[in-house]
C-alpha cells in the first residue's frame, strides 16, 4: 500500500491512491502512465492545433511555433531523462489514485495544451523583438531546471563524480548527504523555480489580453507549493536534524528572498 495514500480519510486516499504499484506481471501501470501517454498525447494535440492553424490561416503563427517548440523541448527532456521519474514522490510514495490516473492520462494532454488551443481561436501577432525576449526567458528557465535536476541526479548516482565532487554538503543520519551549494544552495527547490519560469514563457506568446493562457502558470504554482510542502514533510521525517540545518543554511524554498 502507498504510504502517502492511506491516511484514513477516504476522499484524500481516493485522490492519492491506496495501491502503490498496481501491476500485471512486470507491467507497472503507474510507471507507464506517469510519462509516456500523457506527454506524447500533449505533443500530438499541440501539433494537430499547429496544423489546423496552418490550414485556417495559410501558415502557423510565430506564437504557435514558440508554444509548440517550448513544450516539445519540455516533453523531449522528460522522456530523455525518464529514469529520473523513479525517484519522484509519485513513484515512491503516492498510490495510483485519481490524481495520477486522471492527471497523467487526461489532465496533462488536455489542459497542458491550453496555450496552443487558445492561439487557434485568438491569433496573437508577435514581433521578433518580443519573441526573442520570450525565448530568453525560456532559456533561463530551462538552464535552471536542467542544471538543478542534473546536479541532484548526478550527485545521487555518484557523489564523487567530478561535476559534483567539489560541492559543499551536509551529512545526515541515514548516510545520505544533502547538497548545500550549487543550485541546491540557492533555494531548496531550484528545479521548481526553473519550471515556473518556463511556464511563464509558454504563456507569454499568447499576449496579456486574456487570463486563460495563464491558467497553467497559476495551477502549476499551486501544485508546486503543495508538492514542496509534502516533500518538505517527508525530508524532515527522513533527515530530521540535518534537514533543519539545511533549512537554516538555505532559508528560501522556491524564489530567492521571496518564498
Ligand atoms: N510539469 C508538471 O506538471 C510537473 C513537473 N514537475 C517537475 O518534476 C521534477 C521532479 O520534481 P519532484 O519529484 O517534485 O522533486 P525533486 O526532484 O525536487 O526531488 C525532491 C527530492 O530531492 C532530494 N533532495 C532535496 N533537497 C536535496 C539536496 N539539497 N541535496 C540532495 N538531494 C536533495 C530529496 O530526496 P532524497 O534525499 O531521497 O534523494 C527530496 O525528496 C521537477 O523538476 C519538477 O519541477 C513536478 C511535478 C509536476
Ligand atoms: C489536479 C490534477 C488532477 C493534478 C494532477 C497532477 C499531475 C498532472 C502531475 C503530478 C506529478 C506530475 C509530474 C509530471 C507531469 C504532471 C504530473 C503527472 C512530469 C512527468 C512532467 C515532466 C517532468 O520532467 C517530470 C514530472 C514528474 C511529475
Amino acid at each position: 500500500l502507498a504510504p502517502g495514500g492511506n491516511s484514513g480519510n477516504p476522499i484524500y486516499d481516493f485522490f492519492l491512491g491506496r495501491e502503490l504499484n498496481p501491476r500485471i506481471c512486470s507491467f507497472d501501470f503507474k510507471y507507464f502512465c506517469e510519462l509516456r501517454p500523457g506527454l506524447i498525447g500533449w505533443v500530438l494535440i499541440n501539433l494537430a492545433l499547429l496544423m489546423q492553424e496552418a490550414e485556417l490561416r495559410g501558415s502557423p503563427s510565430l506564437a504557435m511555433w514558440l508554444v509548440n517548440g517550448f513544450q516539445l523541448l519540455y516533453v523531449g527532456d522528460a522522456l530523455w531523462h525518464e529514469e529520473a521519474v523513479l525517484t519522484t514522490m509519485d513513484i515512491i510514495r503516492d498510490g495510483f489514485g485519481f490524481m495520477l490516473a486522471f492527471g497523467d492520462l487526461a489532465w496533462v494532454p488536455f489542459t497542458y495544451s491550453l496555450q496552443a488551443q487558445f492561439l487557434l481561436y485568438h491569433p496573437e501577432p508577435l514581433g521578433l523583438p518580443l519573441a526573442s525576449v520570450i525565448c530568453l526567458i525560456k532559456a533561463v528557465g530551462y538552464y535552471i531546471f536542467r542544471g538543478a535536476n542534473s546536479q541532484k541526479n548526478t550527485f545521487r548516482k555518484n557523489p564523487s563524480d567530478p561535476r559534483v565532487a567539489d560541492l559543499e554538503t551536509i551529512s545526515t543520519a541515514t548516510g545520505r548527504r544533502l547538497l548545500v551549494s550549487g543550485w541546491w544552495g540557492m533555494v531548496r527547490h531550484p528545479n521548481y523555480l526553473g519550471d515556473l519560469i518556463m511556464a511563464l514563457a509558454w504563456s507569454l506568446p499568447c499576449g496579456v489580453s486574456h487570463l486563460l493562457p495563464y491558467f497553467y502558470l497559476l495551477y502549476f504554482t499551486a501544485l508546486l507549493v503543495h508538492r514542496e510542502a509534502r516533500d518538505e514533510q517527508q525530508c524532515l521525517q527522513k533527515y530530521g536534524l540535518a534537514w533543519h540545518a539545511y533549512c537554516r543554511r538555505v532559508p528560501y524554498r522556491i524564489v530567492p528572498y521571496i518564498y
